[in-house]
């Protein structure tokens, strides 16, 4: 399990690092809980241990008991600092043709690190920069994949999934295109609420 650099400043991927049974197992988990739409609002279903309504995030309890090895992994892996373990996860589903709107995460709410497993369905994440937008930068997030978002990946560009159900990108080996075709896709996206309790905007 290795964390690797990205093109991009402050991004990392780490493959493979949940296994395959502990991947099916998630979902199972995960499958067998009541869904609800209180996440960020462009997808359809998603699931939330903060609560936001009208603006305001309420801590609703803690983090899934199924979470618990992830976030030992990140202290195992040195993933993040303890000073850093997120207290929030949101649990987003996308079926084939449906994706999330360019966002960042709200710097006033969340902490400095921001990361995503990602189960079942890879996709490509585009990353463009809020002020000079012709800069992107497009990665592949396979299954089972940790992304780390940190630093001016995660303050100074927007996060984007497409709708697209065929997904091309470059391999990078001369010239040659690989195709995503997606499927279901499930992430958990874990982030520290700085201040629970407050009157927030969720995503900027
Ligand atoms: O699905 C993902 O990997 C990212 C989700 C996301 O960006 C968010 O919930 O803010
Ligand atoms: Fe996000």
């Amino acid at each position: 399990m290795q964390k690797k650099a990205t093109a991009l400043e402050g991004l990392y991927i780490v493959e493979d690092f949940i296994t395959e049974t502990e991947e099916q197992e998630l979902i199972r988990a995960i499958d067998s809980r009541i869904w609800c739409g209180n996440g960020v609002a462009c997808v359809e279903k998603s699931f939330c241990n903060f609560q936001v309504i009208h603006r305001n995030i309420t801590d609703i309890g803690p983090l899934p008991t199924f979470t618990e090895f992830i976030i030992k992994r990140f202290k195992q892996q040195k993933i993040i600092d303890f000073e850093d373990e997120p207290n929030m996860c949101i649990i987003n589903e996308y079926e084939a043709g449906q994706g999330i709107m360019p966002h960042t995460d709200a710097a006033t709410i969340f902490g400095p690190i921001i990361l995503s497993l990602s189960l079942l369905s890879s996709c490509l994440m585009k990353f463009t920069h809020s002020s000079n937008p012709e800069t992107q930068f497009l990665i592949v997030l396979p299954p089972r994949s940790l992304l780390i978002m940190t630093k001016s990946s995660r303050y100074d560009y927007k996060h984007s999934i497409s709708k697209d159900i065929i997904e091309w990108f470059d391999r990078g080996e001369n010239g040659e295109k690989q195709e995503i075709i997606r499927s279901r896709r499930v992430s958990l996206t874990f982030r520290t609420v700085r201040n629970p309790e407050v009157d927030v905007v969720i995503n900027s």
